[in-house]
């Protein structure tokens, strides 16, 4: 078998998880897209929680944080991140902003492993670019919002359990370079 790094014949290791995994890290980095692929692999519930807060809500986080304010996102993110850590083996997308708050972060921290995925700046400010339903990002300079988060949360982020520094790779690529991670923090 060769590793993630090889291109040619990869074989994805196969293993359970023992608690949830949750994918932290900045706007745009791969939460979503590649936390969906990593459920896929595992046979597991896939969880967004931006998704799950816009169910609970009835609306679009956009439209929350326009109608209620960023205060009171956080505080709906803290409680559907509480309820969904809870509900078995899974991966949960958290949204960029989830890992600030310091109970989530215990929270998440005792009862799942959790992954910061990590890229270049200049990656995710093309990734996150024209896309308007981030609320953080309306009317500002996607770089300006990102080096200032840079500074304001990777000192959290390096709480996770395992950082993956994903560069700007395929999904795919990712996907496979958290199992590989997660072998060997499982020591399996
Ligand atoms: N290798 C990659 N890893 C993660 N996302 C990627 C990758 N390549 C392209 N993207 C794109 O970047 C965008 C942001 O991904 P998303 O999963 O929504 O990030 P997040 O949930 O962390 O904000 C999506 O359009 C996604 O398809
Ligand atoms: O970084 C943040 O504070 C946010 C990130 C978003 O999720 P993604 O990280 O999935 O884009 C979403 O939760 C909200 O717009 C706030
Ligand atoms: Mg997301």
């Amino acid at each position: 078998m060769t590793g993630p790094s090889d291109t040619t014949e990869y074989v994805r290791p196969r293993f359970d998880l023992p608690r949830p995994l949750v994918l932290v890290g900045l706007m745009g980095v791969g939460k979503t897209t590649v936390g969906r692929r990593l459920a896929d692999h595992f046979g597991l519930p896939f969880r967004d929680a931006d998704e799950e807060i816009e169910k609970a809500a009835g609306q679009s986080i956009a439209d929350i944080f326009a109608t209620l304010g960023e205060p009171a996102f956080r505080d709906g993110e803290h409680r559907v991140i509480a309820r969904l850590v809870d509900e078995g083996p899974q991966v949960l997308a958290t949204g960029g902003g989830a890992f600030m708050h310091p109970q989530t972060r215990d929270l998440l921290k005792q009862k799942a492993i959790v992954v910061w995925l990590k890229t270049d700046l200049k990656v995710l400010a093309r990734r996150v670019a024209n896309k308007p339903h981030r609320p953080l990002l309306k009317d500002r300079d996607p770089m300006e919002v990102l080096r200032e988060h840079e500074k304001n949360r990777y000192p959290h982020y390096a709480e996770a359990h395992l950082t993956i520094d994903t560069g700007d790779q395929s999904h795919a690529r990712s996907v496979d370079l958290v199992l590989e991670a997660l072998k060997t923090h499982l020591d399996i």
